[in-house]
């Protein structure tokens, strides 16, 4: 069935590839970004609508010019240190800016969403696999602005019987296998694309938060996911909305974990280079270890992840970053 999709945040990283996965499966999009941290070379031939979340007359503006079947919701800021420094711009643009959206999609008469949540509403983990019952126990603002909106979700389905998906994204890497999107942060604070500029030589040698954690080789565990997974993860929710009211939520991870030391081995590895890097002290708001089970989206969703290898996932970002085609390391602009 061909949908008219309203993607906020569709010109920055996720969004991007998002927008290229529903324009390949056949569906209408139109994209609402400030352009904070995205680029419209990453969504070439899409109309985009540009605006501020925190700008109700922007939202309403766009929602009185077309008419939509579902709202896919990136646009947030996403540093977890940043959040701790600023607080009030986290709740501001994440939460409030999330009311206006729900707003203005309340006015048009449109009542699904599906939402970017995070592995960061859990905190440090009881049990080896976080699974959707988990206790929730943010460690910084950033996660407790995605924890907020959560429950003003499920709020609003009980009141006005708003559908929506939230999908907590563990941690989100790699690149279009074509190589024409991928990660372009600026600043980049992600481990992948920092290793693999490290690797090109375009940034200093790479810092390892911690080696004292209580892990294999004593750095951070995580769960890398690929941004064409999680994007079509969404395709899935928005058909799970289609027949389930109410506000329902999904882990989305490989269920495998990665030290920050086996990121260094593999990227080592595919890009034949050198990575220089020293170990340093503990980031603020880093979590030990975050695996995600994602046994509920993989039976309830019907979700099947298809480049689930790190190698993988380094290896289509590896292309990328080689020669990105907007951002602060574009060549051939
Ligand atoms: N990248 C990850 O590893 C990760 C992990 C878990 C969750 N998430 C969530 O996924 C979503 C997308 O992440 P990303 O890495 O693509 O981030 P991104 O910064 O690349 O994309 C966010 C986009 O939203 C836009 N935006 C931000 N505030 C806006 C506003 N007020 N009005 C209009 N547009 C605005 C930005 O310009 C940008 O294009 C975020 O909600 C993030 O919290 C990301
Ligand atoms: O220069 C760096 C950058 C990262 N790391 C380590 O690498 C791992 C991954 O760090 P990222 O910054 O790439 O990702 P995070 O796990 O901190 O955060 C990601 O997952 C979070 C959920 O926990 C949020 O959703 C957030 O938006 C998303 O970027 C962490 O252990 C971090 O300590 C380093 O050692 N050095």
């Amino acid at each position: 069935m061909k949908r008219n999709i309203l993607v906020c945040g569709g010109a920055g990283y996720i969004g991007s590839h998002m927008v290229r996965l529903l324009q390949d499966e056949g569906h209408d999009v139109v994209v609402f970004d400030n352009l904070s941290q995205g680029y419209a070379e990453a969504i070439p031939g899409v109309t985009l609508e540009r605006g501020d979340l925190l700008n109700p007359a922007d939202l309403a503006d766009v929602f009185s010019r077309h008419s939509f079947d579902a709202v896919i919701h990136f646009a947030a800021l996403i540093a977890v240190g940043e959040s701790v420094e600023h607080p009030e711009l986290y709740y501001r643009n994440n939460v409030t800016g999330t009311l206006n959206l729900l707003d203005a999609m309340r006015n048009a008469g449109v009542g699904k969403l599906v939402f970017s949540s995070t592995a960061a509403v859990f905190g440090n983990p009881l049990t080896e696999l976080i699974d959707e019952k988990h206790p929730m126990a943010p460690l910084n603002p950033y996660g407790w602005s995605k924890r907020m909106v959560e429950q003003v979700l499920s709020d609003m389905a009980a009141a006005f019987g708003l559908r929506s998906v939230c999908l907590r994204y563990f941690n989100a890497a790699g690149a279009h296998p074509d190589g024409r999107t991928g990660e372009a942060h600026d600043p980049e604070t992600h481990l992948i694309p920092q290793v693999l500029l490290a690797a090109l030589s375009l940034r200093n040698r790479l810092t390892v938060f911690g080696d004292d954690y209580d892990t294999r080789d004593g750095t951070c565990i995580r769960d890398y996911i690929h941004v064409l997974d999680l994007a079509s993860a969404h395709l899935k929710a928005l058909d799970f909305m289609d027949g389930n009211e109410g506000a329902h939520v999904f882990n989305l991870g490989n269920g495998n974990g990665f030290t920050t030391l086996d990121v260094l081995e593999t990227a080592k590895r595919v890009t034949g280079r050198d990575i220089p890097y020293e170990i340093g002290p503990r980031r603020p708001g880093d979590a030990g270890v975050l695996v995600a089970d994602s046994a509920r989206a993989r039976t309830v969703l019907g979700w099947t992840p298809q480049f689930d290898a790190l190698e993988t996932i380094i290896e289509t970002a590896w292309r990328w970053h080689q020669a990105p085609h907007y951002g602060p390391f574009a060549v051939n602009k």
